[in-house]
């Protein structure tokens, strides 16, 4: 793979696939430039000038989305939007056609469709243009870019760092994972309702990546287990995007593992991530969701400047 920093190991794919694939200097260099954009949206030399970024989502999105398209123009390039009904794509088309052809016209694609992470590594290879995972099933690298980019604004220095993160172990949580290990010293505790927990492998990737910086993953499925001291409590909605429960009665497997003030009380220093959207009530109450430690909103807003940080690593890759 070849990352946003380069480095190619094989076939050309270059963009943003996973956050396991960079380095973690790389990954804190994001990271920088996220809260460094955050601060002030202007601090940037207009790196896509010139250049035509596509932004193909087929999945339904408001943050990321909205970040991509309007980063891409804030940066000084052109976006061309795509909706799930747009490509031919939509009517047969082949990823490898859509790719000769979208690679041919465009610089640098931004993507979130209902394919595998390998559909947006073969659009890189296939069609010879960057392309950034804007989230798939496996993984939704740039909110982890985001959620360690609003710790650093809020918390500062990220070494050390405490997270719990309590809820369904999906693409959100993937990215957290391999963003946390990266952190010199940082422990991440994945609190996941039994049977909804992290993909097979994920915990031992990070745990590879955790080696160089030190950082502690574990993962229970008793919120009992939950840690005695915490920086941060993190939780994502109980539906993920693109699944579905078999069993009727999932509600009731997850209701144990909500965020309310009675949970938080545990942790009076902690702050509140979620990566929205939220359904009040059922993963966390309006009181956390709104309330004085809840960093989501601060977290939502971050979405467009680390998609700026991470299109402005991007351009670099770009040929035209
Ligand atoms: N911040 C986002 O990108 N939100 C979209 C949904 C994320 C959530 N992990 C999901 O897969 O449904």
């Amino acid at each position: 793979m070849n990352t946003l920093y380069g480095a190619p190991e094989a076939a050309q794919d270059r963009g943003l696939f996973s956050l396991s694939e960079l380095k973690p200097d790389e990954l804190s260099k994001l990271v920088e430039r996220s809260v460094a954009l955050f601060r002030d949206r202007d601090a940037h030399s207009f790196p896509l000038r010139d250049r035509v970024a596509g932004v193909l989502f087929t999945r339904t999105s408001t943050r990321t989305r909205t970040a991509f398209q309007t980063g891409v123009v804030r940066l000084g390039g052109t976006p061309i939007a795509y909706g799930p009904h747009d490509l031919q794509l939509n009517t047969g088309e082949s990823v490898g056609d859509t790719a000769r052809v979208l690679g041919s016209m465009l610089d640098l694609l931004v993507a979130r469709t209902s394919g595998p992470l390998d559909e947006l590594r073969a659009l890189s290879t296939e069609g010879g243009l960057p392309v950034i995972n804007a989230m798939a099933a496996q993984e939704h690298p740039t909110q982890g870019v985001c959620d360690l980019a609003t710790l650093a604004l809020a918390h500062g220095d990220l070494g050390g760092i405490r997270v719990m993160y309590i809820g369904e172990g999906n693409n959100t949580a993937v990215a957290l994972a391999y963003g946390i290990a990266t952190v010199p010293g940082a422990r991440c505790d994945f609190v996941t309702p039994p049977g909804y927990g992290l993909p097979d492998g994920v915990l031992d990737t990070a745990r590879g990546i955790a080696g160089t910086a030190g950082a502690e993953l574990t993962e229970t499925h008793d919120v009992a287990d939950a840690p005695e001291q915490l920086d941060v409590v993190y939780t994502t909605r109980w539906q993920t995007t693109g699944t579905s429960k078999a069993d009727p009665a999932w509600r009731e497997t997850f209701r144990p593992f909500h965020v309310d003030a009675v949970l938080m009380r545990r942790w009076p220093q902690a702050s509140f991530l979620h990566d929205l959207p939220a359904h009040r009530g059922d993963e966390v109450t309006g009181e956390v969701l709104d309330g004085p430690r809840s960093l989501a909103w601060t977290q939502a807003k971050m979405k467009l400047s680390s998609a700026m940080a991470v299109l402005e690593a991007a351009a670099d890759l770009t040929t035209g």
